[in-house]
């Protein structure tokens, strides 16, 4: 199933780390009608104005990457926002592109909807099988609703929308602040900044030893056409590269691409949240679908992104 690549696509949250890269793609794969806004001019948890925006634009193809992100800490100390703006932003998405019947959606959900102590890799048939990681509980609820909805709608109305669960991500246009950033944006800043300054230490948050799974989100951008143009299923589907690094792997690889020589100390006192989140990819990978980017790679090319962008002082 080809997309017309004159349909009008509406990327929610074009700005973001996601939609930035989704963007990118479609663009490159010659899609010329293009539709996106700011959350300053369309805040997509107002339902008034999201119906306006889809009965305006009346989208053919909706990807839906806007939502409430953030690392472990910002989930764990706002879970009312967590919950309660990504609830808001995707039930009025999917409400307003269901008034106009958006022949295609795809809603992007995080790997933290799986059980903290799912059977590793994590098949997507572990859905709600048992407990959730409770730094992240919240906003693992509100993306547990919207692949519902997107189920409800498929049985409902007959519209063939579907969901994706990626997992940890990274890529140009991440968020480097300190507070709310995932982990691999917060390092690369943190052993950039210890660079710059001489600082003999960088302390990781936790103990260094939950292990993670990192995809580059240009890799994501161009499963989410993939899965746009082959898939179309009810059950979600999990995209990620297969392969997992502990944290403190992981800041051993972000420490060289900056060229930062120094130690790398743990702080038991913060939280390690999930202590293994590994994605089983093997039915997007039946599919034809695999990632492209390695981790080191990947890594050295957003730090070139970094510092091209950061001015010294991000
Ligand atoms: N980052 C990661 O590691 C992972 C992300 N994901 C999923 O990918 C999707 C995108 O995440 P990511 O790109 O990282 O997040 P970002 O924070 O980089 O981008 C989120 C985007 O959502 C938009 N947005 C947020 N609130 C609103 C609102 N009220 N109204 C309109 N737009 C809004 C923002 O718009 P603006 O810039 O205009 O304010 C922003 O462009 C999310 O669904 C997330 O769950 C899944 C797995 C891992
Ligand atoms: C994508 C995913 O992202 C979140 O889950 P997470 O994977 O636990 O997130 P994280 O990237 O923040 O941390 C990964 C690990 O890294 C450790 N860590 C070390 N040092 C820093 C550090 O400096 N910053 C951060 N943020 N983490 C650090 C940290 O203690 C943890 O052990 C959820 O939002 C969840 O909802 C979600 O979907």
């Amino acid at each position: 199933m080809r997309l017309d690549r004159n349909a009008r696509v509406y990327v929610a949250g074009h700005r973001g780390l996601v939609g930035s890269a989704v963007w990118r793609r479609l663009e490159a794969e010659g899609f010329t009608r293009l539709i996106g806004a700011t959350s300053r001019e369309l805040d997509l948890r107002d339902r008034d104005a999201t119906m306006a925006f889809f009965a305006e634009h009346r989208p053919e193809v909706v990807i839906d990457a806007a939502a409430k992100v953030g690392g472990i800490l910002a989930n764990r100390d706002h879970p009312t926002e967590f919950l309660s703006d990504n609830l808001r932003i995707q039930v009025n998405v999917m409400d307003a592109a269901l008034s106009v019947r958006t022949p295609r959606l795809l809603f992007l959900g995080s790997s933290c909807i799986y059980p903290k102590y799912a059977e590793q890799p994590i098949r997507e048939s572990s859905l709600l099988t048992g407990e959730l990681e409770p730094t992240n509980d919240a906003y693992a609820i509100a993306k547990i609703a919207g692949i519902m909805q997107v189920q409800a709608v498929r049985r409902q109305y007959g519209l063939p929308w579907i969901s994706a669960m990626p997992t940890n991500l990274y890529g140009p246009n991440d968020n480097f602040d300190l507070t709310s950033s995932h982990v691999l944006p917060a390092l690369m800043r943190r052993f950039h900044d210890a660079k710059q300054r001489n600082l003999d230490e960088v302390v990781l948050w936790g103990t260094g030893t939950p292990r993670r799974e990192f995809l580059h989100v240009d890799d994501l951008a161009d499963a989410c056409l993939f899965l746009l143009e082959h898939y179309d299923d009810p059950q979600t589907i999990n995209v990620g590269v297969g392969t997992d690094v502990t944290i403190r792997e992981l800041a051993e690889t972000i420490a060289k691409a900056v060229g930062y020589t120094g130690a790398i100390g743990t702080d038991p006192s913060k939280p390690d949240g999930t202590p293994r989140k590994l994605l089983d990819v093997s039915r997007l990978g039946a599919l034809g679908w695999k990632p492209g980017i390695d981790l080191e790679d990947g890594v050295a090319s957003v730090y070139a992104w970094y510092l091209e962008h950061s001015r010294g002082d991000a």
